[in-house]
């Protein structure tokens, strides 16, 4: 895979790519459904929706039950209940996926530089990072409302290459999604995808990427047979 052949670096996506936080996003959702006296919803439902960052998470939730306008006139204090509600339970439901801290470290030493492109809110995500032992890894960490704008826009992962002083073709963004893959299109990144993740219930066969792996160890080394000469 010749795309792969000048990479320098690897941006990796977080929600259903390094850890599964359906059962996160399962409660803290529940619990703001319950205070705005809507019933409980299933894990399901809910990885259906996850990936485009929270506004759109919430806006998604209230519209199986409520019109634009009732969604519009309760969406501030649904958001201050959903934020509330996830910071208290923030990482005690998710798991780090199958060879993520394998592949992460893999990647490392194989010299290439690491950053974190995620659409969750930054608040929730530097501490998730932490708790689970992910932090050490990157030296950039972009959360959903750290930049104007998020994927699937381009602009966090062409950050990420300004940061690191790299052409978009040397950094390859690893992701769950069309989501990410979108985001890396659009900025001339080359793009690996889980299978296991989230991808708003469509196959990942549909997905317009470089390639599928099984897992961030995989990634690694399927970079490391296109780069090592
Ligand atoms: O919070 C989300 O919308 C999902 O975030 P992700 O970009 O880490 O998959
Ligand atoms: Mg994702």
């Amino acid at each position: 895979m010749s795309v792969l052949a000048g990479v320098r670096a690897a941006i990796i996506d977080l929600d259903g790519t390094m850890l599964d936080t359906i059962p996160d996003f399962h409660v803290a959702i529940n619990g703001m459904r319950a205070e705005l006296g809507l019933g409980p919803i299933t894990r399901e439902q809910i990885a259906l929706m996850v990936g485009k960052g929270s506004e759109n998470l919430i806006r998604s939730v209230l519209a199986l039950d409520w019109d634009a306008a009732r969604i519009e006139a309760a969406f501030a204090s649904a958001m201050d209940a959903y934020q509330r509600h996830y910071l208290s339970i923030n990482g005690n439901h998710s798991a780090l996926y199958p060879d993520v801290l394998e592949g992460l470290a893999a990647l490392k030493a194989q010299g290439l530089r690491l950053a974190c492109v995620t659409n969750k809110p930054i608040a929730f995500t530097t501490p998730l990072l932490k708790l689970k032992g992910l932090d050490g890894f990157f030296e950039v960490v972009y959360g959903g409302d750290s930049l104007p704008r998020k994927k699937p826009d381009p602009l966090p992962l062409q950050t990420v290459c300004a940061d690191f002083g790299l052409q978009p073709a040397q950094v390859v963004a690893i992701g769950d999604s069309s989501n990410d893959a979108q985001a890396a299109r659009a900025a001339g990144c080359p793009v690996l995808t889980v299978p296991y993740g989230y991808n708003h219930g469509e196959s990942v066969h549909d997905i317009d990427s470089d390639g599928i792996v099984s897992t961030l160890l995989e990634a690694a080394s399927l970079i490391r047979s296109h780069t090592h000469h």
